[in-house]
């Protein structure tokens, strides 16, 4: 069952395109790492799904209901950024309090244990924590609300490596025990990848790739060898990237499905997985050029 569908979702920004005909279906308790370059779409589209944006056409049912001011929606879906607006006056504690009026599934013990073990004072306003400790109350809201959906838009903002390792545990241990729909919009693939499920890929506000973690895993593999021989071997395959990277040495980074990796073997080329992460730069790599380019 799908609690999320989008059906040629455009938004406009002035002249800027955000998203551009967005087809995608979120299936029913499943974590999706939302992947994609700066100004990809990312933040766009969860506020389209958490009712906040109303899009400018298109199709979008979150829950079976158009999310744009939908109570429905407000209620059963908790959009976590680093820029959460809780009122100024109220203290931690009491924007904890707030949360277990408002969500009706709030687990008011998670939440105290959290808030413990993250050494959060009861009286401290949100406004006065540092960027990592308010990304790190933001995360224990929204877990706490133990919403049917979750959209957390690059929770990890500002976080040091152990607390973001500490809150991916978090998320899988509760997910767990509590499953629902989630999807996290991240840039550290690599820390996220054993929670997720699914990854969708966006770029320049369309969804270039939705599969299963897996199968992403699978998507590719890298060839090394001789360049001539490299370059010249990918050039009727689906090339991803490449690279030189040594003297008359070629990297190439192809999609997997259908190369005789045997063959690739015995020509001389040296074959490697490529992981998931990787798979999801070389997808939303620029098409010309790199950075090298700046510097020659
Ligand atoms: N309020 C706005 N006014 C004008 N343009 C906007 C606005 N919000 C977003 N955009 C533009 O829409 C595009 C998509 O932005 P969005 O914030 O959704 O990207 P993102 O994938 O979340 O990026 P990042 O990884 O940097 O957070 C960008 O080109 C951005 O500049």
């Amino acid at each position: 069952m799908n609690v999320v569908e989008c059906e040629k979702v455009t938004k406009k920004q002035g002249s800027v395109v955000a998203l551009n005909e967005l087809n995608i279906q979120i299936k029913k308790n499943t974590i999706t790492g939302l992947i994609g370059r700066n100004g990809a779409g990312k933040t766009t589209l969860l506020k389209i799904l958490a009712g906040l944006w109303r899009p400018t056409s298109g199709h979008v049912e979150v829950l079976n209901v158009n999310p744009f001011n939908s109570l429905t929606v407000s209620a059963n879906v908790a959009y976590i950024d680093d820029s959460m607006d809780f009122p100024n006056t109220l203290t931690l504690s009491e924007i904890l309090q707030a949360g277990k009026r408002f969500y009706g599934n709030w687990d008011s013990q998670l939440a105290e244990r959290l808030f413990e073990y993250f050494s959060f004072h009861p009286d401290q306003l949100h406004t006065h924590l540092s960027k990592g400790k308010a990304s790190t109350f933001n995360m224990i809201f929204g877990l706490a609300a133990r919403c049917e959906i979750t959209l957390f838009d690059e929770p990890t903002n500002g976080m040091d490596a152990s607390v973001r390792k500490d809150f991916n545990r978090a998320l899988l241990k509760d997910y767990l025990a509590h499953p629902r729909t989630m999807i996290i919009s991240s840039h550290h693939l690599e820390e996220l990848e054993e929670l997720l499920e699914d990854i969708l890929v966006i770029k320049n506000g369309k969804a270039l790739l939705h599969e299963p973690i897996d199968v992403i895993r699978n998507y590719a593999i890298g060839l090394t060898g001789r360049s001539e021989l490299v370059r010249q071997w990918v050039t009727d395959k689906q090339v991803l990237y490449t690279e030189e990277v040594g003297a008359n040495t070629c990297y190439a980074v192809v999609k997997r499905e259908g190369i005789p990796l045997e063959k690739a073997k015995q020509l001389g080329m040296k074959v490697t997985p490529v992981s998931a992460s990787d798979v999801c730069v070389y997808l939303t790599n620029r098409t010309t050029g790199g950075i090298d380019d700046v510097f020659k």
